[in-house]
């Protein structure tokens, strides 16, 4: 995959997009926010259904056209950029080539729910041991998914093993039939079953992307923050935003939607945009308006 560097935008642009008009008025404050002061803002996006369509394997999930680009362009004003997601970094780093792109110097990939952390600063990955219950785990876990629906697959983060259904024939059912018995053979590990689009996540409870939100706001200073996502595991960092708020700094949330998206997660966010080719042009309209 090779993006071209993001084009100058040194004129007008020969189309203008509307500003998006936040629902509460508490997005359109931390939207206001965001556009006045980019370099003191945090601009923190998931990965997968987010800036990555969602595909049936996890391996092919590549960006959308145009999102590094995207990135690109508000990485030259935005004081802080982050990708906050369930993948290991090393996966998100192979996936969209961010360590290709000195202009991304500002970018932070917190992998596996905040448990690790890559500064393109430093060019370092900092990461914990795996606990001893995930070793434990891969070999329950082949045995009790032996008679699991074709098309079960197991995906190994290293800290935490992803069952994924989305290549069965009924994926709900397959869900639905697993879940019990998969959530039972965590629990015995020391690990909890997060579910999330068409997959159950056995990984280490006490991480979750609010903290990891929290951690980095509090580290970088920011005075705005703006968080997109697309799933369950996105609305430890949309509460993150409300309490971030309720201390003064201002915070917009946008969904990014699909089918799929939980209803509980769409309306929660300030800004609901049309799946990763949306938040692409989100992200443009951003750069324009912050001249970037
Ligand atoms: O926090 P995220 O960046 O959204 O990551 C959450 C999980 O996403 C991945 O699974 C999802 O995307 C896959 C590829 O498009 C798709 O096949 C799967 O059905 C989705 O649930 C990923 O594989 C997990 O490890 C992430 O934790």
């Amino acid at each position: 995959m090779t993006e071209p560097s993001p084009p100058a935008r040194a004129g007008s642009p020969a189309t203008v997009e509307p500003t998006p008009t936040p629902r509460t008025p508490a997005g359109g404050a931390g939207l206001a926010a965001l556009l006045t002061a980019p370099e003191k803002a945090l601009v923190a996006l998931d990965y997968d259904g987010t800036l990555a369509p969602i595909v049936s394997r996890p391996g092919d999930a590549v960006p959308a056209p145009g999102a590094m680009a995207a990135l690109r362009r508000i990485a030259r004003r935005v004081g802080t950029l982050a990708i906050i997601t369930g993948r290991p970094v090393e996966a998100v780093l192979e996936l969209t080539e961010a360590e290709r792109f000195t202009d991304l110097d500002r970018l932070f990939v917190l992998g596996q729910y905040g448990l690790q952390r890559w500064d393109a600063e430093t060019g370092q990955t900092v990461s914990p041991e795996p606990l001893p219950g995930v070793n434990a785990l891969r070999g329950a876990l082949a045995q009790a998914l032996v008679d699991a629906p074709a098309g079960t697959s197991v995906e190994d983060k290293g800290h935490a093993l992803v069952v994924h259904v989305r290549r069965t024939a009924d994926p709900d059912a397959a869900l639905a039939a697993l879940a019990p018995a998969l959530s039972r053979l965590a629990q015995e590990h020391g690990l909890e079953a997060a579910p999330g689009k068409r997959v159950l996540e056995l990984r280490p409870p006490g991480h979750d992307k609010g903290g990891a939100l929290r951690t980095l706001v509090a580290q970088r200073q920011a005075r705005s923050v703006l968080v997109a996502g697309d799933d369950l595991g996105d609305l430890p960092a949309f509460d993150a935003v409300d309490e971030l708020r309720a201390g003064g700094i201002g915070g917009i949330t946008v969904c990014s939607d699909s089918p799929e998206v939980p209803e509980v997660l769409r309306s929660r966010a300030d800004l609901v945009v049309g799946g990763p080719a949306g938040m692409v042009t989100l992200l443009e309209v951003l750069a324009d308006r912050i001249g970037a």
